[in-house]
Formats: structure tokens, C-alpha cells, sequence
């Protein structure tokens, strides 16, 4: 597996500079490589007009003199403007400010116009609380002319770790940023804060990887490895899913899941429910089977079919105790098991009884997909960033944790996790995730592991929202667009 998809916390970007710099890197060399880096995507983006660089008083400043210097050198008229005092600049940042020849202005919002290119050199991983008063007035007015801005390392105001806006941050439209991306590049709303991000290298060997150990990618189809068709194989190698479906009135949500799990390239899908909704189910499906059960003890009785390996529960299944008994019952067995909509909203009073099931039997992947809202009724209020907020419920409940939204976060209780950044806004559609839930089953059910195919899972189901690309996109739509999706992934 390559390193290349890799997320870097600013924390963890600090360590590999303090690695790099031990190996014998000097660290105002890993400052000039960035600045030039800024600077020449400067001048190949924008290649005419003035450039006004805007440096704070950090290492991120720092970036904003070396890229002046190379621009200017470039021949190309260059203002700088310092938020903070000049004397209090220290270190490879104050090198650079007295290797610049030209004059340095306050920065002020009234000082701003006149430049046709803007880089933001404000601030970086150094931002370690809300941002007021006079840079906020800054950064207001920074935001409010129409010219484009180019962000050193990511938009002065924008959290590296969280994505989250320190109280205002720069919008910019080009962000450079270094050695690896962090996840506020990543995760809403500093994804859109960025603009493009562009990843510039600038000396630090991947070998600092080794010690840092990071936990975190960006989602790509890299990281997994989807299950081969075997020449031999036949249905029963390709996994037996069933879905639960929901009641008369409330078919169609289990029908797309199972419908998507089909698709997927499960080998046999099974409808299982009360016998007046497949009574529904059997005037819309045809290679789906339907089973009737009735109530937890006949479905763990369905369940002793040693070919049955993944269940889905949840998607229109109906809220109460009906459903937390059958959520029980499949737990009890050994199989592969997705829980999404309502069968963790079932359990918003008793989470612990649904935890302590799902950690009965570590060895079985059990994933869960909530939105924020089943999320919060399932695990409270939990402190953090997306990611931490999805690590510490795996933990919690020993599952696999599917925190959906265009920014999906996949979590594991060991801690790895991904971000996902390949869903268009057009995904976000009702129903859209009970397709999902299929598609992860559909994984399941071919033998990937729980982890492998949640990340899975989510990418295919992004893509199939590219394939289809406009707008008037409905949740039944996608089931069909997971093969072209299979067969990208396959060449
Ligand atoms: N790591 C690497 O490998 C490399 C890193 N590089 C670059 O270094 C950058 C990180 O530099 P950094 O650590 O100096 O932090 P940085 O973002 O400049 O800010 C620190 C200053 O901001 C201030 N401050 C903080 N919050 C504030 C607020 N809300 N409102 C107001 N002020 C606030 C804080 O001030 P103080 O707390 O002292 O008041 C402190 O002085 C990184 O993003 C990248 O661009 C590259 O050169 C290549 C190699
Ligand atoms: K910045």
C-alpha cells in the first residue's frame, strides 16, 4: 500500500518536520521549498498583475517571504503586509523577512487594493484558538474583494485537524499545502474554504511516515482491494445477505438496499419479513427471494442456514421493539451484519445493550451507518473533529462506524480511519443510504473485510453519484450505475 493517501494532523505534520530536520534536513531549506512552491503555482495560475502577500507571525508568514522573494526574482511586482510585528518574528521566519528587499506594510483592510493576485500567508497549523478582533477584520475584508486567493498551507482561520472555522476563515480558491494533506482539507466546511488543493513536496523523506504511524487517509481505491469473481466460484461463494425488509407501507427503502447488495455482487439476496410486506415486495422484485419471518425467534431460526453470511437491518424496519429484538437476534449469530437507520435509533435508550452484542462477537464485522442525527441519539454529544467523534464511537461500540455526510467518515476501533471526499451534493437524496448500507452488505457478503469494504462501500457509492453526474438524480437510480462503477474498479 502506497503512503500517498495519507492525512497528517498539524500535530503530526510537526513531528515529521522535527523528523526531518533530526535526519539532517535543515529546516529553512523544508521553508524555501515552500515558499517557492506557493510562488511558482502563482506565477503559472496568475501570471499577470500585482501580487500582495499577506505573512502572520508564524512559520506560515515565514512560507509568504520566501514566496515574495522568488516572485519578485520572477520579475513580478510584489507588496507584503505583516499582521504582527516584525521584531517578534523568530526563527527561519524572521531569515526569510531579512533576506526580503522590499518594504513591508502593516496589513490593514484598507491596504489591500490594487493587486490582482492574493496569497494568504496569515496563519497555518499554528492556529490554536478563535481568531478576533483585528485579524477578523482582516480576514473580513480579505474575503470581500474579488480577487483570487492563494492559501499557504490552508486558509488562515481554517482548523488543520477539524475543518471547523476558528471564528472567520480566508476563502480561497487555490490552497498549497505540504508533504501530505491534512484532514481540515478534507473534512466540511474547510473542504470548501479551500478551494483546490494542490500538494507540493518539499524535501521531508516518507520515511518519517514510519515513526509517526498515522491512522488517517483520504478514501481511495488504493486502500482495499474489492472481491474477485473465481472461475469456480458459483451463488453460495459469493455470500448469502439478507435484508429486513420494513412494513407494508414501508418497503421500498429494504427493496433498494437489497436491490444495491444484489448489485453489488452479492451471490444471493433475500428479502425477509412479514409475510403482508413481501406480499408488496413480491410485485417489485424478481431476482431478490423473499422469505417470510416472523418476529426475532424465526429469524434466528432463518439464520442457522450456514449460507446466510451478512444482514442488513435498519432501513425503514420500524422504530421499537420489534426491531431491537431482531437487531438481537441477528447479533446472536455469526454473521456479517450492517446497521443503519432505525435499528440504531432503536436503541437511543439502551445503547449499551446494542455495544455490549456487537462486542460479544469481535471477530464478526459488525458496520454501522448512521447521519449525524442517528449518530447523536445513539452516542450523546461526543467533543472532537468528525474524525475523532466516529473513532471514539467504534470504540465504544465495537463496530465499524460509517459517519455519513458529504465529508463520510469510516472508523474502526483500532483507531484507522478515512475520509471521504468523492460524493457530489447530488448524493444527498432520500434513500440514497439505504443504497449504501446495500452496497457495504453487498461487500460483506463476498467475504471483504469489515473495515475494507465500509471504505469500499462509500467510495462506490460516491461514484455512482458521479457517473450520473446532474441534477434529478433519485435514490432508485443508483443500484444501476454500481456495475460501470465495478467495472472502473476492475480494469
Ligand atoms: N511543519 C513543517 O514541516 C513546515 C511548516 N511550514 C509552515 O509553517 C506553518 C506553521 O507554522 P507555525 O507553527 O509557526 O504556525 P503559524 O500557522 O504560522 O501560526 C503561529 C502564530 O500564529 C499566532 N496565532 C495562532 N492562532 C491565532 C489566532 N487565532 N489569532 C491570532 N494569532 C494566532 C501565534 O501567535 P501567538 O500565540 O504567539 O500570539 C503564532 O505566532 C505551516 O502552516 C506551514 O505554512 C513550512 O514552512 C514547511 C515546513
Ligand atoms: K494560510
Amino acid at each position: 500500500m502506497t503512503s500517498e493517501h495519507v492525512l497528517l494532523t498539524p500535530a503530526e505534520m510537526g513531528r515529521a518536520d522535527a523528523l526531518a530536520v533530526a535526519s539532517g534536513i535543515q529546516s529553512f531549506k523544508l521553508m524555501e521549498a515552500a515558499g517557492n512552491a506557493v510562488a511558482e503555482l502563482v506565477a503559472e495560475r496568475y501570471p499577470d498583475g500585482q501580487v500582495l502577500i499577506l505573512c502572520g507571525p508564524g512559520n506560515n508568514g515565514g512560507d509568504g517571504f520566501v514566496a515574495a522573494k522568488k516572485l519578485k526574482e520572477l520579475g513580478r511586482e510584489v507588496r507584503v503586509a505583516l499582521f504582527g510585528d516584525r521584531e517578534r518574528l523568530a526563527g527561519d521566519a524572521a531569515f526569510f523577512a531579512d533576506l526580503w528587499n522590499g518594504p513591508i506594510q502593516a496589513a490593514r483592510p484598507d491596504g489591500l487594493r490594487g493587486a490582482k493576485v492574493l496569497v494568504d500567508a496569515l496563519l497555518g497549523a499554528g492556529l490554536d484558538r478563535e481568531i478576533e478582533g483585528g485579524l477578523a477584520e482582516l480576514i473580513e475584508a480579505v474575503n470581500g474583494l474579488r480577487v483570487p486567493i492563494v492559501a499557504v498551507d490552508v486558509p488562515s482561520g481554517i482548523d488543520g485537524t477539524s475543518g471547523q472555522v476558528r471564528g472567520v476563515a480566508i476563502k480561497a480558491d487555490v490552497s498549497v499545502t505540504f508533504f501530505r494533506l491534512k484532514p481540515g482539507h478534507l473534512l466540511l466546511p474547510g473542504r470548501q474554504q479551500c478551494g483546490e488543493v494542490v500538494l507540493a513536496e518539499i524535501g521531508i523523506p516518507d520515511s518519517v511516515l514510519g515513526d509517526i504511524r498515522p491512522n488517517l487517509n483520504r478514501n481511495n481505491p488504493d486502500l482495499w482491494q474489492l472481491p474477485r469473481l473465481e472461475a469456480d466460484g458459483h451463488k453460495f461463494t459469493r455470500g448469502h445477505c439478507v435484508v429486513m425488509s420494513g412494513g407494508p407501507l414501508q418497503t421500498g427503502a429494504s427493496r433498494m438496499t437489497a436491490t444495491a447488495a444484489l448489485r453489488t455482487g452479492a451471490g444471493l439476496v433475500t428479502l425477509a419479513g412479514a409475510h403482508s410486506s413481501l406480499l408488496i415486495q413480491a410485485n417489485h422484485v424478481t431476482a431478490i427471494m423473499l422469505k417470510p419471518v416472523d418476529g426475532a425467534a424465526s429469524l434466528q431460526l432463518l439464520l442457522h442456514d450456514q449460507r446466510i453470511n451478512t444482514v442488513v437491518i435498519g432501513p425503514a424496519a420500524g422504530l421499537g421493539e420489534a426491531t431491537k429484538a431482531n437487531v438481537l437476534a441477528v447479533l446472536a449469530s455469526q454473521v456479517a451484519t450492517v446497521l443503519d437507520a432505525d435499528a440504531l435509533t432503536s436503541f437511543k435508550d439502551s445503547p449499551e445493550a446494542l455495544f455490549s452484542a456487537i462486542k460479544a462477537r469481535p471477530q464478526r464485522a459488525v458496520v454501522m451507518t448512521p447521519h449525524e442525527g442517528e449518530f447523536e441519539r445513539l452516542f450523546g454529544k461526543v467533543d472532537g473533529s468528525k474524525v475523532d467523534r466516529a473513532r471514539s464511537a467504534a470504540l465504544r461500540s465495537g463496530a465499524i462506524v460509517v459517519l455519513k455526510g458529504s465529508d463520510t467518515v469510516v472508523a474502526a476501533p483500532d483507531g484507522h480511519a478515512v475520509i471521504n471526499d468523492n460524493a457530489p451534493a447530488i448524493l444527498g437524496t432520500a434513500g440514497s443510504g439505504d443504497v449504501l448500507a446495500g452496497i457495504i452488505a453487498g461487500l460483506l457478503a463476498q467475504g471483504m473485510k469489515g473495515f475494507d469494504a465500509a471504505c469500499a462501500g462509500v467510495w462506490i457509492h460516491g461514484e455512482t453519484g458521479n457517473l450520473w453526474g446532474g441534477p434529478g438524480l433519485i435514490a432508485e437510480d443508483l443500484p444501476g450505475l454500481i456495475p460501470d462503477v465495478l467495472a472502473e474498479l476492475t480494469e
